[in-house]
């Protein structure tokens, strides 16, 4: 009854511990090494969900969990799948109509999540080391989506690939935009540009399917979520948060009984 849900991006690993169809408690790690792999899956063999790998209080479970991966990242998705009781999904597994082969299953499940929780159709906006866009009509048929540079990574990239400029933080609020000094500058050209393309795409999707809800997701939602409700309340306002919208993906397939 018991089962686990492991989502692996390309900066970590995202858990989720569900009871049937109830999601229990959700938490993050960093990708763990072999060791410490070997480490957890003998606490499920065990029924315990301890060491997990992030800060999750340890755990009894009657029983031993089953597990559910979703990988966009091959190199690490082998060193769960050793586990006897695991499932690697793939997105010919989802309840999805025109996924083109390649799509990230991260995004399917995004896309499916936010579906199943808010409507068809849905925009989903996912901002993790890459920013994704993803939409899906009234259908459950995927329409189509764009792939860039997350905000660290393009933060990261600029200084790593230039003499004179520095590593700046992710800002939380919205800088100013006319900057006078390089920090400012770097923080202004990123922050509005980003956000001023993921308006573009917004409205684009708005005017195709005007009552669809658009929904946040990823490590950088709430730094997006700010910026968005102070450049364009119009679509900052109405915009959905939701960190868990891959794990929610999952369990929707877990309930199809494709798990
Ligand atoms: N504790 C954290 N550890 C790592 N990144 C974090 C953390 N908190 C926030 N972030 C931000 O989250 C971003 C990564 O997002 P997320 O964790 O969704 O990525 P991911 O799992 O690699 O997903 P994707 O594969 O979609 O890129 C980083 O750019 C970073 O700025
Ligand atoms: C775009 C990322 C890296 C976002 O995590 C992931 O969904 C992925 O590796 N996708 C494969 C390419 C695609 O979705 O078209
Ligand atoms: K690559």
């Amino acid at each position: 009854m018991w089962w686990l849900s492991l989502s692996i991006g390309n900066s970590r690993l995202h858990w989720g511990l569900w009871c049937e169809n109830s999601l229990e408690i959700t938490w993050n790690s960093g990708y763990l090494g072999d060791d410490r792999v070997t480490e957890v899956i003998r606490g499920w063999q065990e029924g315990k969900l301890w060491p997990s790998g992030g800060e999750v209080e340890p755990r009894d479970l009657d029983g031993i969990p089953e597990l559910a991966i979703a990988s966009v990242v091959p190199e690490q998705q082998g060193r769960w799948q050793v586990y006897p009781h695991s499932r690697t999904l793939g997105i010919a597994d989802l309840p999805l109509q025109n996924l083109y082969p390649g799509l990230g299953i991260d995004r399917a499940l995004a896309l499916l999540g936010a579906g199943t929780r808010y409507g068809w159709p849905v925009l989903t906006v996912d901002s993790g080391t890459a920013l994704t866009l993803s939409g899906a009509d009234g259908d459950r048929a995927f329409v189509g989506g764009a792939i860039l540079p997350g905000l660290g990574l393009q933060f990261c990239t600029l200084a790593r690939q230039t003499a004179a400029l520095p590593e700046i933080a992710v800002p939380k609020t919205l800088p100013p935009r006319w900057a006078t000094n390089t920090a400012d500058a770097i923080r202004s050209g990123i922050v509005y540009t980003l956000t001023a393309g993921v308006c573009e795409f917004v409205r684009d999707w708005r005017r195709q399917f005007p009552e669809s809800a658009i929904v946040l997701t990823g490590g950088n939602s709430e730094e997006v979520a700010a910026y968005l409700r102070a450049i364009a309340p119009d679509i900052g306002e109405r915009a959905i948060a939701d960190p868990d919208l891959i794990l929610w993906g999952m369990g929707e397939v877990y309930r199809s009984g494709k798990v």
